[in-house]
């Protein structure tokens, strides 16, 4: 790939992996180009296309090539810029509102740090240390204590005036405390609940949502005549004389450390993070700038607002002044950026899954994504109406905040992305666990069963064909039985009386007693399927014969610790303790089913040898299908009619074979049954022995009986 960005449906997508190189002139005008866009949309309010970490790799790219090629820089590059060049403005700024210089780790911090005291030619031993709030810059004028104008940072030397929008910012008093004339400088951003908030709002006015709480904050101080108000947040962290400031008042605004100006700040009434959980605080040293980093970043995820990094300053005036001013940043301050915590993804499905309770919660499948350290596929959806009001389709770009141990969350669609091929999300018309009804009366949807939906769902797979193949079992009388009261968990099935199923609805005489038989039928099952009906986490239809086959007898399979499951093929060290603890839970079940005379052991198998007689674990009985792996397809004749395709892979497994569904050149053979297709033809171009159903039940012999 020419950049190492790969296009997608026509637009410039990042890889999350590689960092782009810029391989010609025109790549670097495409990237040039992408970048300006991105910074536009992002200073203004409306959705990048990018993430920042996409964004920032583009703008590092930019700046490789541009080393590179000092004389092809193109005037509109954003390196080097406020803002990326994407911010304008006309109301000039008495002193430059600057952006901050970026490190991301301890150790470009503490060669920073060094780099400043060679500069001024003196040790720093005041660190002011507070957190990066991830909002947007404003500079708030008040003329004798009273809140006149507020201009944006524009492109650092002058700013747009939005001064409509100081009713909806709170933290920023009409009225300081004393009657200063004074330029505050600092943030304004949406709470997460301020955001949440404006969503709800701009949505209920047929609006797109926002993307996440910074564009939500961008967007709305610069939008005017807006139909609905929404709220944000500001936090002072500079103070500068303004025009006709008193001298005395200039003089300390000038003089005194940052730590104390925020003190006085916070003094006049306005909102700094000094009233947060995470205050600035001014330290001695690098290793206490360290620290202090590492707590606020720890807190991070729980703030009820985004900061995207801790800012430290050199806190005395004189060690600022003598550091300076470069165009873009100053050189008494930086940005310890955090890792990212939003990124760009696709969402490609909505599952929905039945909580303890009953609850159906619905859950976001994403492409996976990298962030904060690790591989994000999942993300949590509220509830329908939640997916209704932000307009989450299927397909859509959506981003996707994660920070620390937090469950990831989708903040909304990047709705400009859509391609037009995005399609609804379906919602569920009965529960997608037992298949009752669902009652849909309150925000969050939950099963008609409430607690019981996982008993009549487990009951419901239990008694099917391929688990204990209880014959008039189906849901609806599982739900009777379930209503009534009269069954708790699997075991009770076993010991249900005749008089108890007469009393049911619908239940006569003759139903009744073909019921009772097929229970009957039923404890004479394999150890595999009453495994499988217990519905052991981790284990399936195929897993459970596994597990049943190299055990033998339930009391083993009880027996044996996570060490001893893992000598089943297809248990990994991951999946055995939860196994293991599975079946300690199910522990009364299994006593009450085998006390009610369910089978619990598997025919033909004889279990593991004892340990150093591994040897002779050979000498079982051979099997007619020993070591060969066999698939099944089409359907079956003869004497294998009735069989389903389960009872197919059981016998293959029983006469010591194993069952696979998929042919490869490892396939030992394929019974190809009536109507066999794929699987058959790939057979023949394999070389893969091909038997009939009739050739296969012959092989099998006594095995069928
Ligand atoms: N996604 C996109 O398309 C896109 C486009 C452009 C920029 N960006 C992102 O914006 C960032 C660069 O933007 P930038 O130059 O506007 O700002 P910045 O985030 O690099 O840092 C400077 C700003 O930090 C703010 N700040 C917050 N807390 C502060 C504090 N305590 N003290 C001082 N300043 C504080 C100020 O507003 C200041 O202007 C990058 O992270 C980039 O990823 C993203
Ligand atoms: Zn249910």
């Amino acid at each position: 790939m020419r950049s190492g960005l790969s296009v997608v449906s026509g637009r410039m997508v990042p890889m999350t992996t590689t960092s782009a190189v810029l391989a010609d002139a025109s790549a670097y005008a495409d990237a040039v180009a992408t970048a300006t866009k991105a910074a536009a949309a992002y200073y203004a309010g409306g959705d990048s296309a990018l993430d920042d970490d996409s964004y920032d790799r583009l703008v590092r790219a930019i700046e490789a090539y541009e080393k590179e090629h000092p004389d092809e820089v193109l005037a509109d590059s954003p390196t080097g810029k406020v803002a990326g060049g994407a911010a304008v403005g006309d109301v000039p700024h008495s002193v430059p509102m600057l952006s901050l210089d970026n490190v991301f780790s301890a150790e470009q911090f503490a060669a920073w740090a060094a780099g400043v005291e060679r500069r001024i030619g003196r040790e720093i031993t005041a660190w002011s240390v507070e957190p990066k709030l991830d909002g947007l810059a404003i500079a708030a004028r008040y003329v004798k204590g009273r809140l006149t104008r507020i201009i944006t940072r524009g492109d650092g030397t002058a700013g747009e005036d939005v001064s409509h929008g100081i009713d909806s910012i709170e933290g920023l008093p009409a009225e300081l405390a004393e009657p200063y004339t004074l330029e505050i400088r600092g943030e304004v951003l949406m709470t997460t609940r301020q955001f949440e908030a404006a969503n709800e709002a701009r949505t209920a006015h047929g609006g797109e949502p926002f993307a996440n709480a910074r564009s939500a904050a961008a967007g709305s101080l610069r939008a005017k005549d807006r139909a609905y108000k929404v709220r944000m947040l500001f936090f002072g962290y500079g103070a500068i004389p303004a025009e006709h400031t008193a001298e005395e008042l200039a003089e300390r605004l000038r003089t005194r450390p940052h730590g104390e100006l925020m003190t006085l700040v916070g003094a006049l009434g306005v909102h700094t993070a000094d009233a947060t959980e995470v205050p600035n605080r001014v330290v001695a040293t690098i290793d206490e700038v360290q620290e202090r980093i590492a707590e606020i970043g720890a807190l991070r995820a729980e703030l009820p607002f985004g900061i995207d990094g801790i800012v430290v300053k050199a806190d005395l005036a004189t060690d600022q002044q003598d550091a300076g001013f470069g165009t873009r940043a100053p050189r008494w301050a930086i940005a310890y950026k955090l890792p990212a915590v939003e990124k760009i993804t696709k969402l490609v499905g909505v599952e929905w899954n039945v909580g303890r309770t009953g609850v159906i919660a619905p859950r976001a499948e994403l492409e996976p994504v990298e962030i904060d350290g690790s591989t994000v596929t999942y993300a949590t959806l509220h509830n329908p109406a939640d997916i209704a009001r932000r307009d989450l389709r299927i397909g859509d770009q959506v981003m996707v905040y994660k920070a620390g141990d937090i469950i990831p969350r989708i903040e909304a669609p990047v709705a400009h992305l859509r391609t037009g091929d995005e399609q609804p999300i379906v919602f569920p018309e009965v529960c997608p666990q037992c298949g009752s009804g669902i009652d849909t009366s309150e925000q969050r949807w939950r099963c008609e069963r409430g607690r019981n939906c996982h008993l009549v769902a487990s009951l419901s797979y239990a008694a099917g064909r391929d688990q204990l193949d209880i014959e008039g079992l189906g849901a609806s009388r599982v739900v009777q039985l379930v209503d009534a009261g009269l069954v708790a968990d699997l075991a009770d099935l076993f010991t249900l009386t005749r008089e108890q199923l007469l009393a049911l609805d619908r239940m006569g005489p003759t139903s009744t007693d073909n019921l009772l038989a097929a229970i009957e039928r039923a404890k004479a099952q394999p150890l595999s399927r009453v495994l499988c009906a217990l519905g052991v986490r981790g284990t399936g239809r195929s897993m459970s014969r596994r597990i049943a086959r190299h055990f033998a007898t339930m009391d083993a399979i009880r027996a044996a610790d996570a060490e001893a499951v893992q000598e089943v093929e297809g248990i990994g060290p991951e999946k055995s303790p939860v196994i293991v603890a599975e079946l300690a839970e199910l522990a009364p079940v299994i006593d009450k089913l085998a006390a009610a005379g369910v089978n619990m052991t598997e025919p033909g198998a004889t279990g593991p040898a004892p340990k150093g007689e591994a040897e002779e674990a050979d000498e079982r009985p051979a099997g007619p299908l020993d070591g060969m792996t066999v698939v099944v397809t089409g359907a079956m004749t003869g004497a294998l009619a009735d069989l389903s395709r389960n009872q197919m892979n059981e016998l293959v497994e029983r006469a010591g074979g194993k069952s696979s569904s998929s042919v490869s050149k490892r396939t030992s053979m394929v019974v190809a049954g009536e109507g066999a297709g794929s699987k058959r033809t790939k057979a023949e171009d394999l070389g893969v022995r091909l038997v009939t159903p009739d050739e296969f039940a012959e092989l099998l012999g006594d095995l069928l009986a």
